[in-house]
C-alpha cells in the first residue's frame, strides 16, 4: 500500500451554530508524492478539510494522522504542522500579511525564528523561483490577482511544506495564468511535494490529477485515478458533478466503452497539454 501523508479517520466537524457537519465521518488518506485533486458540489466540505489539514482548526471526534501519527494541538505542534502542510486560499488577499511583497514571504520565515541570513537567502531564493524578483519592492495591494496568486505561493513554498493544499487555484485566473500557474506546480511537484487541489474544474482534472476524490456532505464518496473515477459516470451525474467534456464525447458517441480509443484521446490531450 502506498504510504500516505495525512490522513483523517472518522472526522466530525461542525461550524459553531450550524445546524448540519460541514464533516461528517470523512475517511481520506492524502498519498505521498501524488497530484491530488479534490471534487465536489459547492458546500460538501472542501475547504473545511483543508482547515483542519493544517490544524486551524480541530476535528470534533475522529483523528487525523500524519505519516501515521496523531495530530497534536499544542503551540508547538501546531507550528511543526503548518511547516509541513502549506494551505493557499482561494483568495489571495486572505493570505498576503505584509506591506510589501519580499515582507509578504519573509513573514513565515521570521515567525519560525530563523536566523537572519538564512531568511534573507530563502526569500531571494524564491523571490528567482517564482518570478518575483522585480515585484519584491512592491506593495503587495499593487498587485494584480496572478501575481498576488504567485506571492501567495512564494509564502507558503519558501517554508518547504511536504504537502500543499490549494483551494480553487485557478478561480479567476485567465487562461495565460492558469497555465503559469500549472507550470508553477509542474515545478513544485518535480521537487517532491505532495498536492492537493480543491477545484470544479474537471477538465483541469482530467488533465492534471493522477489521483481523484469526490466528496459529497463532508464525506468521500470515491476516490482512485481519475479515468477510472470518471468512468462512474452515473454516481457522478447523481451528484451533479458531470464528468470532463473529453467523457462527455465519449459517451454521446457509444465509445465511453471503448478502452483503446480513449487512451488515444487521452495521449492526445495530455500531448496538448504538456505544460500540465
Ligand atoms: N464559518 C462558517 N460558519 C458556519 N458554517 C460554515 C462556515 N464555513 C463553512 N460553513 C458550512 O460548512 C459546509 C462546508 O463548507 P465548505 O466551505 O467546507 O465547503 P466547500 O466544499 O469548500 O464549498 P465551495 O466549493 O463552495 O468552496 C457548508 O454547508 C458551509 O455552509
Amino acid at each position: 500500500m502506498q504510504q500516505s501523508l495525512l490522513e483523517f479517520q472518522q472526522v466530525h466537524y461542525t461550524y459553531p451554530g450550524a445546524r448540519q457537519s460541514a464533516l461528517n465521518g470523512l475517511t481520506l488518506r492524502i498519498p505521498a508524492q501524488k497530484k491530488c485533486a479534490l471534487i465536489g458540489q459547492n458546500g460538501c466540505g472542501k475547504t473545511t478539510l483543508f482547515l483542519l489539514a493544517n490544524g486551524l482548526y480541530k476535528p470534533h471526534s475522529g483523528n487525523l494522522h500524519w505519516q501515521s501519527k496523531p495530530l497534536q494541538y499544542d503551540r508547538k505542534s501546531l507550528i511543526e504542522l503548518r511547516q509541513k502542510v502549506g494551505l493557499i486560499f482561494q483568495d489571495p488577499e486572505q493570505q498576503l500579511v505584509a506591506s510589501t511583497v519580499e515582507e509578504d514571504i519573509s513573514y513565515g520565515l521570521c515567525n519560525l525564528g530563523l536566523p537572519q541570513v538564512e531568511i534573507q537567502q530563502r526569500v531571494e531564493q524564491a523571490l528567482v523561483e517564482f518570478g518575483l524578483t522585480e515585484l519584491a519592492e512592491r506593495p503587495v495591494h499593487h498587485l494584480s490577482l496572478g501575481q498576488k496568486k504567485r506571492v501567495s505561493i512564494a509564502d507558503v513554498m519558501v517554508l518547504k511544506p511536504q504537502l500543499l493544499l490549494l483551494d480553487e487555484p485557478t478561480a479567476y485566473l485567465d487562461r495565460l495564468h492558469t497555465r503559469n500557474l500549472m507550470a508553477t506546480l509542474k515545478k513544485i511537484h518535480a521537487s517532491g511535494t505532495t498536492i492537493l487541489m480543491a477545484t470544479h474544474d474537471l477538465d483541469l482534472v482530467y488533465r492534471w490529477a493522477d489521483w481523484l476524490f469526490v466528496m459529497d456532505r463532508g464525506k468521500l464518496i470515491l476516490e482512485g485515478q481519475p479515468q477510472d473515477v470518471f468512468a462512474q459516470r452515473e454516481i457522478l451525474e447523481e451528484l451533479q458533478l458531470g464528468v470532463p467534456l473529453i467523457y462527455d464525447m465519449l459517451f454521446a458517441e457509444g465509445l465511453a466503452d471503448e478502452g483503446p480509443v480513449l487512451e488515444k484521446l487521452r495521449q492526445r490531450i495530455l500531448k496538448l497539454f504538456r505544460y500540465f
